[in-house]
Parts: C-alpha cells; structure tokens; sequence
C-alpha cells in the first residue's frame, strides 16, 4: 500500500507523528515561489517591490522566512503587525491596509514606523494626521481607490467594484480632496496609489484594466494637481489551482501584462513610470499547505449518498460553507488502489452546511484512513475558529524531506484561557 508523499513527505507518518487534523505546509513550495517572485518580477522589472500578504498565511516561523527571504509584508490588524514586530521584521518593509484601522492600530503602526500605511478613508486620514503630528513623525502613504472594475470570482472575495466598502471611490471630487489634504498636511507624504481588485483570478485582464485606470488618473492628478504618483501598488489576488480547471499561472502571466500596460500608459501620457509593488498572498502558500484528518464515522444512505466523517472541517476550513469553495483530496494511506466510490466528506460540527467536500472520487474507505485535503495553505490557518469548541489542529512545516512543528495544538485549556 502506498502513502501520499507531499513535498517528499510522507504524509501518514505525519498524522501518527502529529495526530490529526493536523496543517502541513512546505517551506520548499514557499521558496519555490519567492525564488519566482525575485526572478520574474523583482529582478527583471526595475525600481519594483513585493510584499507578502500575510493575511493568507501568517505565523511567527512564517514571517522569519519572508524576512529572511527578503520580501516585504502586508498586514492588516495590529495582530499581524504585531507578530511582525515580534520577529524583528523590518518596519519599512511593512505594508498596513485596512478599510477601519482602529485608533491603536493607527498608533501602533505610527510609533513602529511602518514602511506604507494605505489609507482607505477621509476619517483614517484625519486620524493618522493627528497620530503623526502627536508623535511628530512624518508618516508614508498611499490612497487606496477603487479602481470600479468587476473581477471574476465570488462576490465575497471581490473587491475592485464601484459598490465596495474598500479604498476612495473612483470620483473626481473626494480623490482630489483626499489629495489635497494629504500634500498639505506636514506629517504626511503622499507616495502614490493602491488598487487591490479581488482574490483567486484566473485571467489578467481585471490588473490591466486597473493599471488603465490607475495611470489615466495619474495624469489627470498630474495635470490638476501637479501631484506626481512615485508608487503603484498593484495588490495580489493571483489564483491557484484548487480543483478543475482553476490553475495557478506563472506569475509573469500577470505581472508582464500589468507592466507592459504601465508602460504604455506611462509613455502615453509622458509620465515617469512609478515603482510597482505587488502583494500577493493565496499564489505564495495556497498550494504549499494540505490538511490532514482521520475519517471516522462513515453513514451510508442506500441509492443517496455517503456521507464520510472526518475529525475537523468547518473550524479549520470555513472556505467552503463560506465561498463554496472547492478541493481536491485523496486518501493518503491507499493512493495506488483503485477508485470505487464517490463520497461526500462531512465535517464534524453541528451545521448541516459542515461539508468540505461533495462527490469526492475514492477507493473503498475504512475509519482510520488518512484523508489528505489539497491547496489548504492560504485562508485556512489563518480564517480557523473554535466552532464547537474544537481546538484548532498544529501547523508543521516541511523543508528537504524533514519536518518540523511550527504551531502547537491547541489544548481545551487554551480554549478557556481567557475564561473567568
Ligand atoms: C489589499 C490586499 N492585498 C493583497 C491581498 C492578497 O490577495 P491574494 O491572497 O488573493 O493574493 C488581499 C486579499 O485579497 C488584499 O486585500
Ligand atoms: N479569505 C478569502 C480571501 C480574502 C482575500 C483578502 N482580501 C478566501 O479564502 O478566499
């Protein structure tokens, strides 16, 4: 019987090994993909930067990785600043989004010196001016717009629409203000522009359509304003391959069109081609991660269905009841025999809608299998809950064919830590 080897690993030595559920996520996939970004993104286009957007995947091992690889970070929260801070990341390779950065979090990143703080909003504009002239610093921003273009994935991951609670309406009037209130403030330095326009596409042609929208406001803003847009930053949501024909592309499928656009425009309009940075999240870990559970209960319902438990799901993978998101998986214990049946996994929480995955194809399982669930490193980590009180699973990383536990399983004791 042969076991599923992942990044060189075999998978069911590492469930008896660590129990289960249990992340796995491959460092070398995650330097595989680094060691993409710098050839065909930082090293062959110029005066360039990419950050790594840390809400996809974040722990302390994994932000040591991306500072020593280099690459800057994206964060959102004090929480994912915070665990930045706690490895010595470099502040001014940080990148801090958010549509409602709270008063702390505006302070935290002033008083750390963060690298961009991408104001979405008039009011978070007010108060970083305040924060900064208290802490008399002067702070790096960019305005993120809404570039009012759709991109094709679910509504609830899509962000670049007129109809979005992110970034500065694509509108003459508040832009300019925004502006204006920015060049005069002392404690600001406007350094360009964000565009972010939704996660998981599989086509370029949403970035492109927004480096045009992008680059034609620049020249207006030029023109008006005399204000000179020095940074692009073009956001991530490149996508990857979760099951049919979703694939990841190479990452110049999108840059290169996205440059190629900037130039052009850029020529255009005679404006000086500003530094580009790039932010992508999901294509840097999403297939680097699986999760591993054991099935359990298996319920057959004659000529219906069978509906196969397994020992995690909606807690550690909400992506599915959230996005309808859909995987692929195999059974890590028995992958040379031969397929027989179609299942539906069942998580085991008290929601109908727990399912992970519907008509999955599988050779005759028993409880006790290992089911290894595919493309689990971006969003799953990092989105995971204690519904139903199930303490969330450990992370192990994998480097060279050796492994190494990067996250502790939770005990029940956790869950009640803060408990009075
Ligand atoms: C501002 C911003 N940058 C980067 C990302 C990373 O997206 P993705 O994981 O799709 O690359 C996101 C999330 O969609 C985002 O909101
Ligand atoms: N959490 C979403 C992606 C959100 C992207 C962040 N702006 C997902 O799992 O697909």
């Amino acid at each position: 019987m042969a076991n599923f080897l992942f990044s060189n690993v075999d998978t069911v030595e590492l469930a008896k090994k660590y129990k289960t559920p249990l992340y796995v996520v491959s460092e070398d996939i995650i330097l595989e993909r680094f060691n993409e970004i710098k050839k065909d993104f930082i090293e062959k286009h110029e005066n360039t930067m990419a950050v790594y957007a840390s809400k996809a995947f974040l722990t302390k091992e994994m932000a040591r990785i991306v500072k020593r690889e280099g690459l800057g970070m994206d964060v959102v929260s004090g929480g994912e600043l915070y665990t930045a801070i706690k490895v010595d990341f470099p502040m001014e390779k940080i990148v801090f989004h958010g549509n409602n950065k709270t008063l702390d979090e505006i302070e935290m990143a002033v008083k750390y010196n963060v690298g961009r703080i991408v104001v979405d909003n008039f009011y978070e504009l007010e108060l970083l001016d305040k924060m900064a002239s208290k802490y008399k610093k002067k702070v790096n921003i960019l305005f993120r717009i809404t570039p009012g273009v759709n991109s094709h994935t679910h509504k609830y991951i899509r962000t670049g629409q007129v109809d979005s609670k992110f970034g500065v309406p694509l509108n003459e009037n508040i832009i300019y203000e925004a502006i204006l209130k920015a060049i005069n403030s002392n404690y600001i330095e406007l350094k360009g522009f964000h565009f972010h326009i939704g996660s998981q596409l599989q086509e370029s042609e949403t970035h492109v359509k927004s480096i045009k929208v992008l680059t034609s406001l620049m020249k207006e803003i030029k023109d008006e304003l005399g204000f000179i847009t020095k940074e692009l930053n073009t956001g991530g949501g490149y996508g990857i391959h979760y099951n049919g024909n979703e694939s990841r592309k190479p990452l110049s499928y999108f840059t290169d069109a996205m440059m190629e656009e900037l130039e052009k425009e850029c020529r255009k309009y005679n404006l000086e081609r500003p530094r580009v940075v790039i932010e992508p999240g999901r294509w840097v870990v999403g297939e680097a991660g699986i999760t591993l559970y054991t099935i359990g209960s298996i319920k057959n319902i004659p000529n219906v269905r069978t509906y196969v438990g397994i020992d995690g799901g909606m807690p550690d993978n909400p992506r599915p009841s959230l996005y309808d998101a859909q995987y692929e998986a195999l059974i890590a214990n028995k992958v040379d025999e031969e397929i027989t049946d179609i299942v539906t996994i069942a998580g085991k929480c008290c929601e109908s809608g727990d399912i992970l995955i519907w008509d999955l194809k599988t050779p005759h399982i028993e409880a006790g299998d290992i089911l290894a669930v595919l493309s689990t490193g971006a969003y799953n980590y990092s989105m995971a809950s204690n519904y139903n009180r199930i303490p969330r699973p450990a992370v192990v990383m994998i480097s060279k064919g050796n492994d190494r536990l990067i996250v502790k399983r939770e005990t029940y004791d956790d869950i009640l830590r803060n408990e009075i």
